[in-house]
């Protein structure tokens, strides 16, 4: 790819956005595959693989214990599992780089806690700020030693001390009881679903399987916990969420996976904002029609924005897939209209592309119950309100809300500010659609989970017709 200017000239079109975008691998999903399939019992094979940085950097994490990742055709990867035994490491032990993967430091850890032997875990600076304290100590309660520089904050660095895989004979490198016995724990995930995520995915790996009893407030994007449920029933393993707040993994083997990796519909999010930003039309082939991804809430976000959205199902899949396409509002005088949303609760991680449209509404938007984006790449509520009034936008900040009164005529050209964040990059990028002389720092930000975004956002927006 070539290396996009920095700051990015946000393209902006003469007229409505119309094309068709394909768009890249569900991280959520990636991730959660790449863990199970290598802690499975026998090989596995994932089509339509994300291949960015968060990607990458589990591919290398899960082969530093042990499994073997091998991309077998373009988007296809192999994955022989890590040996029966469970992840060996080295007597010095392994480092992980987390980069500022929130999948990866919280996914990462309990499959390390079944190696035998310290496995260190490390990520950028901006990394360090992200919340770890609940996995570690689930991780302690669980009998596993967690020490370093990061372990008594709950942030990284830290390091895992893996005593052993379940099933294995015998005594971990350190002396440790081989394994990890599970039972009951108590975690407090409201700052991170991804606290839940990370235990019961390598949980069926538990002696005892795993009884998670969520403490505290609500449990933020809910959707991602069903999407890991999902997944691991998928693989063959019990799992019984029927009480709120509680899950119960038994133990057992992990199926291998053949499967392919749905399209990330958080990522298909600011393409389709394109055509509600300019009143054009946008669409999304490969929809899954049933799908656990955040990013499907799209089909009734968008709505409020004063959109059109269809599903027409697909011809050669019963169904099974479609393409979505949005149309955005146009005024009589034939410019975009964007209507007033009101109140958006639990947006997560689709927020600051829902934030880019409340900005161009013609009235009022609240953005509720998104307090723990301000743990998510960067402080999302800060960097929106930051980069919202830079631009000349009306909003105020919240504990856990953003209001914004909405109002596109006072809106003008700034450079943004990315703050590594992949989503406050396309933030920008959907207001530089509307707003004249945007410029985007350090747009290749997108390769967290999309490397290719500068190129497709151009194509679109150039009227290529869409990209392939
Ligand atoms: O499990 C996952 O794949 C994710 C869970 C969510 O994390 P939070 O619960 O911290 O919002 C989401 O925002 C993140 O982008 C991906
Ligand atoms: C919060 C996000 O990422 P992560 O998986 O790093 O938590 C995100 O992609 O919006």
């Amino acid at each position: 790819m070539n290396h996009p200017a920095d700051p990015w000239p946000a393209p902006r079109p003469d007229g409505p956005v119309h094309g068709t975008v394909r768009v890249p691998g569900s991280k959520s999903l990636t991730n959660r595959y790449l863990v199970l399939a290598a802690l499975a019992e026998g090989p596995s094979r994932l089509r339509g693989v994300l291949d960015s940085r968060d990607s990458r950097l589990m591919i290398q994490a899960l082969t530093a214990l042990g499994a073997s990742i091998s991309r077998v055709a373009p988007g296809t990867v192999e994955v022989i599992p890590v040996p029966d035994a469970g992840p060996r490491t080295p007597a010095d032990g392994v480092t992980i780089d987390c980069g500022l993967a929130g999948t990866v430091m919280r996914f990462v850890p309990p499959v390390a806690a079944l190696a035998s032997g310290a496995v260190h875990f490390t990520g950028d600076e901006a990394a360090l700020a992200r919340p770890m304290g609940p996995v570690l100590q689930a991780l302690a309660a669980l009998g596993v030693r967690v020490d370093g520089p990061g372990a008594d904050a709950g942030t990284l660095p830290f390091t895992v001390h893996g005593g052993g895989a379940a099933g294995a004979a015998g005594e971990g490198a350190e002396g440790a009881q081989a394994g990890v016995d599970g039972g009951r724990i108590e975690v407090d995930a409201s700052g991170s679903s991804q606290f839940i995520s990370a235990l019961l995915l390598a949980a069926p790996r538990f002696r005892r399987g795993l009884h998670l009893v969520h403490t505290g407030a609500s449990v933020p994007s809910p959707e991602h916990i069903g999407m890991t449920v999902a997944v691991l029933r998928r693989c063959g393993v019990d799992v019984d969420d029927s009480v709120p707040g509680r899950w119960r993994v038994s133990p057992g083997p992990i199926r291998a996976l053949d499967t392919a990796v749905e399209p990330d519909l958080s990522n298909a999010g600011p393409f389709l904002a394109a055509a509600v930003a300019t009143g054009g039309t946008v669409s999304v082939p490969d929809w899954p029609a049933e799908t656990t991804q955040i990013g499907d809430r799209w089909r009734s976000i968008l709505p409020a924005f004063g959109a059109t959205v269809e599903f027409s199902p697909a011809a050669d899949d019963g169904g099974a897939t479609g393409t979505l396409t949005v149309t955005g509002s146009r005024g009589q005088d034939g410019r975009p209209r964007i209507t007033a949303p009101g109140d958006l609760d639990g947006t997560a991680e689709l927020a600051p592309t829902a934030a880019a449209l409340c900005l161009l509404a013609d009235g009022p938007g609240r953005l509720t119950g998104i307090g723990h984006l301000r743990g998510h790449e960067t402080d999302r509520l800060a960097a929106l309100a930051t980069e919202s009034a830079r631009l000349g936008g009306r909003v105020e900040e919240g504990p856990d809300v953003l209001a914004f009164a909405g109002g596109r005529e006072g809106l003008h050209g700034a450079i943004l500010q990315t703050y590594e964040d992949h989503r406050m990059a396309t933030f920008a990028a959907v207001l530089g659609l509307a707003v004249p002389d945007v410029l985007v720092r350090d747009i290749a930000t997108t390769a967290k989970t999309m490397p290719d975004f500068p190129r497709m956002w151009t194509e679109l927006v150039d009227g290529s017709g869409g990209t392939a």
